[in-house]
């Protein structure tokens, strides 16, 4: 198999006492959707926040094509290629879908508002809003306030702007949190599509949308891996039942097998 384009080793986040995350070491790669499942506070969104840059760690490494990037700023490893969306959607929705799209090509270009680098600046960055919105199938509505937006077609706006750094590697907070059935099958097949050319780290409480469309399935419990493997293979998992089992009862997600 090819490098890593994200590799994490023995990543580490301490809150005081508590090991949010715990020595995690993972790899991460271009044309895979690699899905993070665990109970609630197995430290998922730790794990991304620190991947991001919206958290410093306490110890361990992060790499992205081979360069150290843990401890940057969210603003350095944003441009150096590491996209992401948060669990609550973050767009302007008194602005339309097509300013949403310019806005996120504009501002996360290096010099974005020194004058004369915009003005040479600006035909790319239209050509780049237009290139993120197909890419989020959300062409055909560029000229619709965002606010009248369904939450899926939201949330797909929220990932065409996360492209407009051109990432590589997409890390994706919940993303189809609070959809229906039709929603999150558009999602899906949008998360296939942005696979093929991006590495995409998922974090999802669907499990029928996480084991239809992810490569590579880890269980956090607790801030350490509990298993990491094709998604049969976490299917098959007694610990991984188990650890599922268990939590279950407080109701706080799915079911692992229906
Ligand atoms: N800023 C913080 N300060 C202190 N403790 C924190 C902080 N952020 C997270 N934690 C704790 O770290 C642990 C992991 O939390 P995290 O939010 O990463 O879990 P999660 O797996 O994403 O959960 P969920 O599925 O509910 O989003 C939890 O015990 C949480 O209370």
């Amino acid at each position: 198999m090819s490098e890593p384009i994200l590799r994490t080793t023995e990543l580490t986040k301490h809150f005081g006492g508590l090991a949010a995350v715990n020595q995690v070491s993972l790899d991460f790669y271009a044309g895979q959707v690699h899905a993070l499942l665990g109970p609630n506070g197995a430290g998922k969104s730790t794990f991304i926040n620190l991947l991001s840059g919206d958290l410093k760690p306490s110890g361990g490494e992060v790499s992205l094509a081979g360069c150290a990037i843990e401890g940057l700023s969210p603003e350095k490893i944003s441009r150096m290629g590491v996209g992401r969306t948060y669990q609550k959607t973050n767009i302007f929705p008194a602005f339309t879908v097509f300013e949403n799209a310019r806005l996120a090509a504009q501002s996360r270009r290096p010099h974005a508002f020194h004058l004369f680098r915009h003005a040479l600046a600006c035909g790319d960055t239209l050509e780049l809003a237009e290139k993120v919105l197909a890419m989020g199938e959300l062409t055909h509505r560029r000229n619709d306030m965002a606010a009248i937006l369904s939450h899926g077609e939201q949330r797909q706006l929220e990932i065409a702007m996360a492209l407009a750094t051109e990432p590589q590697v997409l890390l994706l907070d919940e993303p189809l949190a609070g959809m229906g059935a039709t929603e999150s099958a558009a999602m899906v097949r949008l998360l296939k599509k942005l696979a093929e050319d991006h590495a995409i780290l998922l974090v999802e409480h669907d499990m029928d949308a996480v084991f239809a469309v992810a490569d590579v399935v880890t269980v956090m419990v607790n801030g350490t891996v509990l298993e990491s493997g094709s998604p049969g293979a976490i299917r098959a998992s007694a610990a991984v039942q188990e650890a599922y089992l268990g939590a279950e009862e407080d109701e706080s997600h799915e079911p692992l097998v229906a």
